[in-house]
């Protein structure tokens, strides 16, 4: 059976690779491709604007840089240079046609499951010593890599080019001793991260590139202080994890098993792992930053030195020890090389910490797909004028997206919300700050509020439409969550939503959530967007190592200060111990960032005394609070107190095109009216099938970066969406280009587009959705058996009608792969009924019978299905008869006996109702 196994496991990597050798051959066919970064191989020309990009953000690029030595000749398609996959040998350079193409979705996907199958093959056939060596000494990889960091060798050899430099010539520079960074530097090499180009030579590459800051070296030596100033955050990046987090997490044990106070410390946020690495106890890890605790402190009851004394550990320095020695050994006033502060130290050893955290934070933001919180939830829903209460909410991100697409001054058509934004005084004053800066009239009409508020105490406003808690719950452990939701209920009236947005661990094996009795289930079954499966055997249901970024960032938050991200069935559990019920989940596209919709339901009888918690959040008795014993002085301590961002935390507020333009992930908001441009894809319900997108590594990814210079694919019918994008180019936009540039524009069919709002002027039509994304009602309604019509629509799948232009029916994968690109209909419906409750989405009776037809294709596609056709009932119901009528006919023209079928069923059900159109 393994050998089964393995070949499996071969032949889903040759797969993934031939889908991604298709889009990067599709691509380069495309005349547009065929400049100066026509290949990854070929060097970027000087000239190039894409060089010119890459070289602001990375510093000089090479001007010539080596061949892969698989890649010596570029292979080509018709005499055209044909664009490779981008080169392990090679610097980052991230305009380049290359680079970005390994975000179009089919790439990406190919890619996850291309990782997901290596990693389980090689944990397969390696010796198991091997594979275990490889866990448990790999404490190696962090420490080298914060050495190469902190010596600013990525610089050095970024000034050496690609033939490198001699690692005499590297020590020479950065001040480490020769001999030991070779060996440093060659155990980098072993795992991809730097080239060893000829003995003792080495070369930047793909991987180590990436943490240049972007200075020179001759910066850095005058101003090592400026290191990770207007970076892009990666560096420093690096740094925060090699140096605070992997010293955290290396006391895991010690917390949570070894220490007298074992069973306490999982749930403090002061006595997290963090606080036994660095010998402080009572002070939280920003608290810590700021310069708390690094002296005289005591861990559970014990004096620093010797508390720590457990078993297999090192003893620490002395109290006789000089305080800049022990802080040295302590780790806390360690900087990189060169680094000399004069300013700030003697206040705040950890100056260079705090400052470094806060930029390598600058990524967070991009852990959700922008624009996401927009499809997450059916705003349009609500009634008009509805009060958002953003709890937590930072500088008011997400609130200004739905802001500007909700409630713009002077539209009559607005929903005309309402925002508050809850925080502490000092993010408060940085939010109000910040959006006075930006668009002052949202405060000054009042759409929009700040107040400060601790959401541990008494909530104020009562009864609003939504509480909205992003990234928030995440940084507490969980009676501390439980105390803010808690909080949130008690304000809450049973037409309140509470809405949730947080990452969402998925289980390590196939979730049985459906399966079973309800009264045996843990409350997740019936849950709209649940999925029970990322990928199909035999890889890991969760796209083992291809998953692996979710479960680091769980990690760092336990490890920091005991939060933790939550697998649903743990975030279904603690909203229900707080009295909300859990309703629906909505995922982009291979994220594993949601959004949780819950409604409120009772509060279980044992946590009910929140409501009689002191307001001050005094310490109460356990036998009086249950599981709230909560004292007062750590949750003070434990907010976050500087204007630190933390983990997730937007840190600037989103552009106006946010909410306006197509993002990375294919979606596109009409923001003047607030309602859906239905002539475009918005976001899905979460996938449930094998090929889902990996979220973009938030502080990995590039999201300040200066602007990519623009793509040479066939960009001129996106001229006008070009002129606002200037985010990194997206797998949706890229996806789109390549659709444009073999696919004419698809209109609107009459009797549809006639239901729809007027494009807003903000928002230009924007071309045709992608090929590689499903279609939109309104193209599926367009008479469309004599356009080019969709070429990926499911159903083709079914046998059903296909188009003779189309093109060959996709493989298995690409099939379950575009399976998941399918939209709701309700996120393209323009006109739905307001007064509708948002969380009325259960499948009417009909639904079960469709879904029952199609059951032979698996569980997945039956979900997709149920909630596919649920939302075709949804916009049916407000569709004229004539008007159903025309798209039951126009559906069965274009091959979609699905959407014709639940048309006609939603036909029949009103008319048996007694209904009239
Ligand atoms: C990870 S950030 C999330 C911010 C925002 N929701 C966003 O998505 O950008 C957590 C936020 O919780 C705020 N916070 C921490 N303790 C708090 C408290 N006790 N009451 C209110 N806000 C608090 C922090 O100031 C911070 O803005």
């Amino acid at each position: 059976m393994t050998f089964v196994v393995l070949r499996q496991l071969h032949s889903i990597i040759g797969e993934a690779l031939d889908d991604i050798e298709r889009v990067y051959a599709e691509a380069s066919s495309s005349p547009d491709t065929s400049g100066p970064h026509s290949t990854s191989t070929l060097p970027p020309s000087p000239s190039s604007p894409s060089c010119h990009s890459s070289r602001s953000m990375f510093g000089n690029s090479y001007a010539s840089p080596p061949p892969s030595p698989s890649t010596a000749s570029p292979p080509t398609i018709n005499n055209v240079a044909s664009i490779d996959f981008p080169s392990l040998d090679s610097p980052y350079d991230p305009a380049s046609p290359s680079e970005t193409l390994t975000a179009h979705p089919e790439v990406f996907s190919a890619i996850n499951r291309i990782v997901a199958a290596c990693g389980q093959m090689s944990a397969t056939v390696q010796p198991p010593f091997l594979t275990l060596c490889d866990a448990v000494m790999g404490y190696h990889l962090p420490s080298c890599m914060r050495l190469f960091e902190a010596s600013h060798t990525p610089e050095i050899l970024k000034k050496a080019g690609p033939n490198g430099l001699h690692v005499k010539a590297i020590a020479e520079e950065n001040g480490v001793d020769a001999t030991k960074l070779a060996h440093i530097l060659r155990l980098l090499c072993t795992h991809h991260f730097v080239r060893e180009v000829t003995p003792n030579v080495f070369a930047n590459n793909r991987l180590s590139s990436m943490i240049d800051s972007g200075k020179s070296i001759e910066e850095l030596r005058e101003s090592p202080e400026i290191k990770y100033e207007n970076s892009n955050g990666i560096a420093a990046f690096v740094g925060l994890c090699t140096d605070e987090l992997h010293k955290a997490s290396a006391f895991l044990t010690e917390a949570y098993l070894l220490s007298p106070k074992a069973h306490l410390n999982g749930k403090e946020p002061t006595r997290a792992p963090f606080n036994y690495a660095f010998g402080c106890e009572g002070v939280d890890f920003f608290g810590w930053l700021e310069g708390e605790g690094i002296q005289g402190k005591h861990v559970n009851g014990r004096a620093r030195s010797e508390s720590i004394k457990l078993p297999g550990m090192f003893s620490r320095p002395s109290h006789g020890t000089s305080d800049h020695q022990r802080s040295n050994a302590m780790g806390t006033s360690d900087v990189p090389a060169g680094t000399q502060y004069t300013g700030g130290q003697a206040e705040n050893p950890n100056q260079f910490r705090l400052e470094r955290f806060g930029i390598a934070m600058a990524g967070t933001d991009s852990w959700e797909v922008p624009g996401a919180a927009l499809n997450a939830f059916d705003w349009e829903l609500l009634p008009r004028g509805s009060l958002i209460v953003d709890v937590g909410g930072g500088i008011g991100s997400t609130m200004m997206l739905l802001a500007h697409a909700f409630s713009r001054p002077g539209d009559e058509d607005a929903m005309n919300f309402k925002f508050i934004i809850q925080d502490r005084q000092v993010v408060v004053d940085m939010g109000e700050k910040a959006w006075r800066a930006k668009c002052p009239e949202y405060l000054d009409l009042e759409i929009a509020e700040f107040k400060v508020h601790d959401f541990f105490t008494p909530q104020p406003i009562k009864d609003p439409a939504v509480f909205f808690l992003r990234v928030v719950l995440h940084d507490w452990p969980t009676d501390y969550a439980r105390l803010i939701l808690l909080r949130l209920r008690d304000a809450a009236s049973p037409r309140t939503k509470l809405l949730i947005a947080d990452f969402i661990i998925p289980l390590a094996c196939t979730d049985d959530f459906g399966s079973r009795s309800t009264e045996d289930g843990d409350g997740i079954e019936g849950i709209m967007g649940a999925e029970n499966l990322l990928a199909p055997a035999p890889l890991l249901p969760n796209l083992g190592k291809a998953s692996a970024n979710v479960y680091w960032m769980d990690l760092t938050m336990q490890v920091t200060f005991n939060g933790q991200e939550r697998t649903l069935r743990e975030i279904v559990a603690l909203a229900r111990s707080a009295g909300w019920k859990v309703t629906r989940v909505v995922k982009a596209h291979g994220s594993h960032f949601g959004h949780i919709t819950a409604i409120p339901t009772d509060i279980p009888l044992q946590n009910r005394v929140s409501s009689s918690l002191p307001s001050d959040g005094r310490k109460v008795s356990s036998q009086t609070s249950g599981t709230l014993n909560i004292p007062r002085e750590i949750l003070t301590r434990s907010m976050s107190r500087c204007c630190t961002p933390t983990f997730g935390s937007g840190r600037v507020l989103p552009s106006l095109e946010d909410a306006t333009v197509k993002n990375r992930f294919g979606f596109v908001y009409t923001k003047v009216s607030g309602k859906r441009n239905p002539n475009v894809e918005t976001l899905k319900p979460a996938p449930n099938v094998a090929t889902a997108r990996k979220p973009r590594p938030s502080p990995l990814s590039i999201p300040n970066s200066p602007p990519s210079a623009p793509l040479r694919i066939n960009t001129s019918s996106l001229s006008q969406t070009q002129s606002v994008i200037r985010r990194r180019p997206s797998h949706a936009h890229m996806a789109q280009l390549y659709s444009q540039s073999h696919q004419g524009s698809i209109s609107l069919a009459p009797g549809i587009s006639s239901r729809h709002p007027p494009p807003s002027p903000l928002s230009p039509r924007l071309p045709v959705s992608p090929l590689s994304r499903r279609s939109s009602l309104a193209n599926l309604s367009l008479g469309a058996a004599s356009q080019n019509p969709p070429s990926l629509i499911p159903i083709r799948q079914l046998n059903e009608t296909s188009n003779p232009t189309a093109p060959p029916p996709p493989s298995p994968t690409v099939s379950r792969h575009k399976l998941t690109h399918r939209q709701s209909f309700a996120q393209l419906t323009p006109a739905r009924k307001r007064s509708e409750s948002i969380v009325n989405h259960s499948p009417k009776p009909e639904l079960s019978s469709l879904a029952r037809t199609f059951h032979h294709l698996g569980d997945a596609v039956q979900r997709e299905t149920r909630t596919y056709a649920t939302r075709v009932l949804d916009f049916t119901d407000t569709l004229r008869k004539d008007e159903a009528t025309q798209l039951e006919e126009d559906s069965r023209k274009a091959g979609c006996s699905l959407l014709a079928a639940a048309v006609q069923i939603e036909k029949g059900s009103v008319a048996r109702r007694g209904d009239s159109y």
